[in-house]
């Protein structure tokens, strides 16, 4: 390991390990919308604080049925709902945002960091000072009444003109959809505009329905075709500019960019979900950018939602994907999120083309494109700190970990909600049980966006978690060393830097939190962006180049606390 000096190499899982199968998903566990306890104490701590035990035993926090009644600042107003809702490309979020545009004050939460980022620099270019907030982010601007967040980052206190929920049927997801409720519910607007697949307008409206909010429904068409080819790709002798290619494994990704480049005629960017997102969008603006030699992409599903690319054919490399149990079919919903990536209205490509690279895989294409997708049943839910400190004091002896378990166990819901699956948080609880920290340090480490599947990440969690318990204080430099990060010169090496971009970006995060124990948010923010640097010098330096145009990095950065002039200006 080049940088990181992580002592402990296993995690302890405290013999959970047969409970908490490792589960490939697509949703990040971002979850910062449980910590109800920075945002603000709920009413129910409040009146059962400062009532008797007797009290509180009478009180059920396991009952979920009535998730609405957690959000007081919303309750009080009559939103009006706007469900933006169509096929992909269909101007959705263009019509919400020249809403929000428009409003004397707002907020944008989308599902990923790039698409808040976007709306960010879309509101400041429009002369509308636009705040950007993201776990690891805070670019406060000037006079600013607009913000960009992530939606995990919604703030359900302030009280707003407009608000847009992008990508709203995410409320089914099982790991991040209870932080679309959480905005769904609980963001307090005059107008609340929703964008997304009309199979989530039902269950939105079932949901909405104790609120008493109005709900208008805006359905959309797609602005440009999008026309799915009978013939195959077959050969990589068939790529042309704009094409993308998608499948679902960093290996494949790598294995497809060396095989197009070796036929001398198109340079490749990449996007999948690991690269930091920073790189993601260098990756994805070179692409874009019709001057640059990198005319084709070749991508994960981390393209899937909402990004404006300049696509002009998407080619499926495979119509399988491994969720982390079994390879499975993808499902109607992620082929049109994918496909809907070609030919984007106002991109240099008017019609979209989607096809496979075999034969074999178009008739899934052609049957999934043609069908509406499922209508959504129920939207994920979670407690929200407070109640789990509530339970807490009635359970003195149970650890985190035992308490979300018996929240999943026993929670009470209504039938249009299911609770969230929480594996990965529960195997931090289990690690952070044993430290002597309080309660809720311990759920500020199971909410980080940690990645327990990644070895060098979850070994980064752990000894933060337990410098942070035994000194109260917690310096990059004990697991830093300077001076050590490279130039990746193979596909292990560059994982290994993607994994510890992962672990700053923790140290970051955890830093926006607790700022007085992890002092060194720039050293951190720095690094991790030598980091980026580093990958795309890797990505620029691999496989076959016409003229490299990269820029003049060493290949050994000097990593070390000063950085050089040189490297500055990259940070
Ligand atoms: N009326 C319009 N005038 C100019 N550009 C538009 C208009 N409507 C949409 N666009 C542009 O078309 C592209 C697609 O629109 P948008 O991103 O709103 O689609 P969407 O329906 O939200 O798609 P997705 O489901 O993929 O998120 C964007 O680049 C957007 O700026
Ligand atoms: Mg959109």
């Amino acid at each position: 390991m080049a940088a990181l000096l992580l002592r402990h190499r296993q995690v302890s899982t405290l013999g959970v390990s047969g409970i908490l199968k490792d589960k490939l998903d697509p949703c990040r566990p971002h979850v910062e919308s449980r910590l109800g306890a920075l945002a603000g104490v709920c009413n129910l701590l409040r009146e059962y604080s400062t009532s008797n035990d007797n009290r509180a035993h009478k009180f059920d926090f396991l009952d979920l049925t009535c998730p609405h009644a957690w959000y007081p600042v919303a309750r009080r107003k009559n939103r009006k709902i706007f469900l933006h809702v169509g096929p992909t490309n269909s101007g959705k979020t263009y019509h919400a945002l020249k809403q929000l545009e428009s409003s004397p004050s707002g907020v944008y939460c989308g599902p990923l960091r790039l698409l808040a980022w976007e709306v960010a620099k879309r509101l400041n270019k429009a002369n509308v000072p636009c705040d950007l907030i993201t776990g690891q982010e805070r670019e406060e601007v000037n006079g600013a009444k607009h913000k960009a967040v992530t939606v995990e980052m919604a703030d359900v206190t302030s009280n707003y003109s407009c608000a847009v929920v992008d990508e709203i049927q995410m409320l089914g997801c099982m790991t991040r959809g209870f932080s679309f409720t959480r905005a769904l519910l609980g963001i307090s607007a005059d107008e609340l505009h929703l964008c997304g697949d009309p199979a989530a307008v039902p269950l939105i409206q079932e949901i909405l329905k104790p609120t008493g909010d109005d709900i208008n429904v805006q359905y959309y068409e797609r602005l440009s075709p999008l026309v799915p080819s009978q013939k195959p790709l077959g050969s990589f002798k068939n790529i042309e500019t704009g094409d993308c290619i998608v499948t679902f494994s960093r290996r494949e990704i790598y294995k497809l960019k060396g095989q197009i480049e070796r036929g001398r005629k198109h340079l490749c960017s990449v996007v999948y979900g690991s690269l930091p997102p920073e790189t993601r969008t260098r990756q994805a603006t070179m692409f874009n950018d019709a001057s640059s030699e990198f005319d084709v992409l070749v991508a994960s599903d981390a393209i899937g939602m909402g990004l404006n690319l300049n696509i002009s054919r998407i080619i499926f490399s495979t119509m399988k994907k491994f969720d982390g149990v079994e390879m499975r079919d993808l499902t109607i919903s992620e082929v049109k999120q994918i496909a809907g990536r070609a030919g984007r209205y106002g991109s240099d490509f008017p019609v979209g083309e989607v096809t496979c690279l075999h034969a074999d895989d178009l008739p899934l294409l052609h049957s999934s494109l043609k069908s509406p997708s499922p209508i959504l049943e129920c939207a994920g839910l979670f407690p929200t700190f407070d109640l789990i400190f509530m339970y807490s004091r009635l359970h003195p002896k149970k650890g985190l970990y035992r308490i979300m378990e018996h929240f999943l166990e026993n929670a009470k819901l209504s039938e249009n909600y299911f609770i969230a699956n929480c594996e990965e948080m529960l195997k931090v609880a289990a690690v952070v049980d044993v430290l002597p920290i309080s309660l809720h340090d311990k759920y500020l480490f199971v909410i980080s966006p940690v990645d327990m599947r990644n070895e060098i990440s979850s070994q980064g969690l752990t000894q933060f978690a337990q410098n942070y318990a035994q000194k109260g204080i917690v310096r990059l430099k004990e697991i830093f060393t300077p001076g050590t990060l490279q130039v990746p010169k193979t596909e292990s090496a560059l994982k290994e830097l993607e994994s510890i971009h992962k672990v700053l970006d923790l140290y970051v995060w955890l830093s926006f939190r607790l700022e007085d124990s992890f002092p060194d948010r720039e050293l951190a923010a720095s690094q991790k962006a030598i980091c980026g640097l580093l990958i795309e010098e890797f990505l620029e330096r691999f496989g076959w180049q016409k003229q490299p145009k990269t820029r003049k990095l060493p290949s050994r950065v000097n990593s070390g606390f000063l950085l050089s002039k040189e490297t500055r200006q990259y940070v």
